[in-house]
């Protein structure tokens, strides 16, 4: 049996036999989340309607659910996909985009967590506010350090027994008992508009190719993010270029590369 214990060999693995991935993500990030499953060695399928999407679950390797662009028949859609996946066994991961904002949003997401993310991810002030902290979010965007969440993510981690991803200037993972930091990526990511929705779901296609390790397939996800944003950073001459420089970094990316430069740190 193949081994995939660093992101280069589950990105590798991933590529090999790419995963079909249940993606409800929102308007705004399907083009590109897509387009960045595509890049990495994923099979996306953007699939939210309330009529077939516990169907598609059962189909699909692992599931994505982002809040981004609500509606309530979006959320019978995400209802019914989680369930498919939870009973199937299946990971999918929470992306909470702005749920502090409105009560319709917290309801969901509220909801949501009830039927048990093997992922949530998401950045600092949504991680924060998930915990019940004071978050200084404005709407999809944070306001708030990652080191700030850190607590958060651990108290969520052990509460929700779920890998909690917090992202920004320096990633956090956590299961609860393990934490990693992982540095890399470019001031501009957070410029260009659902990174953060498609980095949710190519934790899905790496949590699809290594079930058995929902840690490391996070970690793996980030880090490629990490190493691929620094790589597209160096030629951009702003955020424009930085997105298509970003796409073809994800697509040049090797496993070898990738595990050569990756800065994971205990934390
Ligand atoms: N200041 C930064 N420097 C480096 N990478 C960043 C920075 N801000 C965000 N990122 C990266 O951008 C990606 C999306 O994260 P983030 O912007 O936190 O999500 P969201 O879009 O949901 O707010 C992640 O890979 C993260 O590491
Ligand atoms: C701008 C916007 N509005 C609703 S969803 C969305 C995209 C948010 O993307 P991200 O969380 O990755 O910044
Ligand atoms: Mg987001």
């Amino acid at each position: 049996m193949q081994t995939k214990t660093t992101p280069g060999a589950m990105l590798k693995a991933m590529r090999e036999k790419p995963p079909l991935v249940q993606c409800i993500t929102n308007y705004v990030a399907m083009n590109i989340a897509a387009n960045v499953l595509l890049a990495a060695g994923a099979s996306p399928a953007m699939v939210h309607a309330a009529e077939e999407a516990g169907e598609f679950a059962g189909i699909a390797s692992a599931l994505t659910i982002n809040i981004g662009t609500l509606s309530t028949q979006w959320i019978d859609g995400m209802q019914a996909a989680a369930k498919a996946a939870t009973s199937a066994g299946k990971p999918w991961v929470l992306d909470p985009v702005a749920h502090y904002a409105t009560a319709f949003r917290r309801n969901a997401v509220a909801d949501l967590l009830a039927l048990r993310p093997t992922v949530i991810r998401g950045n600092a002030s949504e991680i924060i506010a998930l915990a019940g902290g004071e978050s200084r979010g404005q709407g999809v965007d944070s306001r708030d350090p990652v080191k700030q969440a850190e607590g958060s993510a651990r108290w969520l981690a052990e509460r929700q027994r779920a890998v909690v991803a917090v992202t920004g200037a320096v990633d956090f993972v956590t299961d609860g008992e393990r934490a990693v930091r992982i540095e890399g990526g470019s001031a501009l990511m957070p410029q260009v508009t659902a990174l953060g929705c498609s980095l949710t779901c190519l934790v899905g296609a790496f949590a699809a190719t290594a079930p058995e390790d929902i840690f490391g397939a996070t970690v793996a996800a980030l880090s490629t993010f990490a190493i691929a944003g620094e790589e597209a950073a160096l030629g951009a001459a702003g955020p424009g270029s930085f997105s298509w420089r970003f796409l073809d970094a994800l697509a040049a990316l090797d496993a070898e590369t990738l595990d050569a430069r990756a800065r994971i740190s205990a934390a």
